[in-house]
């Protein structure tokens, strides 16, 4: 517990950390890799090189202190940052480590400023919040580990099929190197992946959609190569698709993940996704189609052409098998073998009279994935005819942060 002055003296860090919270956490960052860099492996290097992880934690902390008297408020974020650490394996023994370059970081950015009583108020605050996302984690273990074929932390899956999809497209079908079963999941989760990366040297974790209905098997991800090979953010995708082949053996996680839909539920639902933001509604639409194919289901889609157009084949079935389901896909870079009303139905991006049209039911929930400026103007739109913030669920790749 806090004491009243010590969570007066967070409440009065606010400024600080309102302007220089992101030098803070960049500190913290380089201190804690420089003095411990077998964490790098822990951490995605590449939202590290980005200032991607440092944004993320500042804007963190900060909410943090400016709820400090009640941070109850902020159970959503604290489950899905647990969400995403048990992904990654952190261990309790971590938050030790952490704390103690949080602090310094601190101390050595405020100098003179940092009082003994300013220091002890962080670090309570600090161990606070750790023993609640530990608290947190241990759950979310237990809950992965304590179900039919769960596990937690790591396992190894050997990958038993690799397919092109498209352009730039790979999945990979992982099942447990270990022959036992998988656990169901949702659909809309997500797991890590991770495995030693020749370009940076490190074993990396990163996150991927789990791209199939549960019960196949397999644990399917569908993986896009991004940019170039000297993009930090594209390493990772780089290298499975250039080195990760059948018969190969990766760790993945538990699958984790809070971007799902309610199947069994009799409202309408609208999936609108871009580029390869259509990994988490495939499994959803499928889902649907299985278990309840009554159900009123738009899918309206962005890409450039038929041939970045990946796991197309899984969503016209899951569609065709739907009786109130209808599809609307958008190309924005028709190739001249591309057939209007065949391939794609309209030319250009996702516009807001379009939307308009598929969304004339209040009730309606919407499901966005897609590059972010993507997922913003869609937001925004939504929001302009008149649909409530509840009703709009998102993925946001990477941190998650991206509003
Ligand atoms: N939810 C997330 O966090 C996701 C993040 N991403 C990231 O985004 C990047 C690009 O993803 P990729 O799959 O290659 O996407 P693409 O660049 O292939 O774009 C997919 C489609 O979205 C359209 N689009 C892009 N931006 C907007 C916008 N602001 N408004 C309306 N339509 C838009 C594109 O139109 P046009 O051709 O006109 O640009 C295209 O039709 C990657 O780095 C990827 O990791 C991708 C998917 C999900």
């Amino acid at each position: 517990m806090l004491t009243a002055n010590q969570i007066a003296l967070i409440k009065a860090s606010v400024p600080f950390l309102e302007e220089h919270g992101l030098e803070l956490t960049t500190h913290f960052y380089r201190r804690m890799l420089e003095g411990n860099p077998e964490l790098k492996s822990v951490f995605n290097q590449a939202h590290q090189m980005k200032g991607e992880q440092q944004m993320s934690l500042a804007v963190a902390v900060l909410a943090y202190a400016k709820n400090i008297e009640n941070p109850a408020v902020l159970a959503g974020a604290v489950r899905r940052i647990a969400q995403k650490h048990c992904t990654i394996g952190i261990r309790p023994e971590q938050y030790a480590i952490v704390g103690r370059h949080l602090i310094a970081s601190l101390g050595e950015l405020l100098g003179e400023a940092a009082t003994p009583e300013l220091v002890d108020a962080w670090t309570a605050a600090y161990q606070q919040l750790a023993d609640l996302l530990i608290a947190t984690e241990q759950k979310i273990y237990d809950e992965q580990a304590n179900v039919e074929g769960g596990w937690s932390s790591w396992r190894p899956m050997r990958v038993a099929n690799r397919v092109e999809e498209c352009r730039d497209v790979v999945s990979f079908y992982l099942e447990p190197a270990d022959g036992g079963p998988l656990p169901a999941y949702a659909p809309g989760q997500y797991v890590s992946v991770r495995t030693f990366v020749k370009e940076l040297g490190l074993v990396q974790p990163r996150q991927y959609t789990i791209s199939q209905a549960s019960g196949t098997g397999f644990i399917r991800i569908t993986v896009k190569r991004i940019a170039g090979d000297t993009t930090p953010e594209g390493r990772m995708s780089n290298h499975l698709h250039k080195y990760l082949k059948t018969g190969d053996v990766i760790d993945v996680s538990a699958p984790t993940g809070d971007f799902t839909i309610d199947v069994k539920a009799e409202h309408p639902v609208v999936f609108i996704a871009a580029g390869i933001g259509i990994t988490p509604m495939v499994p959803m639409i499928e889902t649907l189609a299985t278990e309840n194919p009554l159900r009123e289901v738009h899918f309206i889609y962005s890409t450039q052409n038929s041939e970045t157009y990946p796991l197309r084949a899984e969503v016209e079935r899951a569609v065709s098998g739907m009786p109130n389901a209808a599809s609307a896909v958008f190309f924005t870079k028709p190739l001249e073998k591309d057939r209007i009303g065949v391939d794609y139905n309209a030319e250009g991006r996702i516009s807001v009279d379009e939307l308009r049209n598929f969304c004339q039911n209040p009730d309606a929930d919407f499901y966005l994935c897609g590059p972010i400026p993507f997922m913003k103007s869609i937001a925004e739109a939504l929001r302009s005819i008149g649909i409530i913030a509840p009703r709009i669920h998102s993925e946001a790749f990477g941190t998650g942060d991206w509003e």
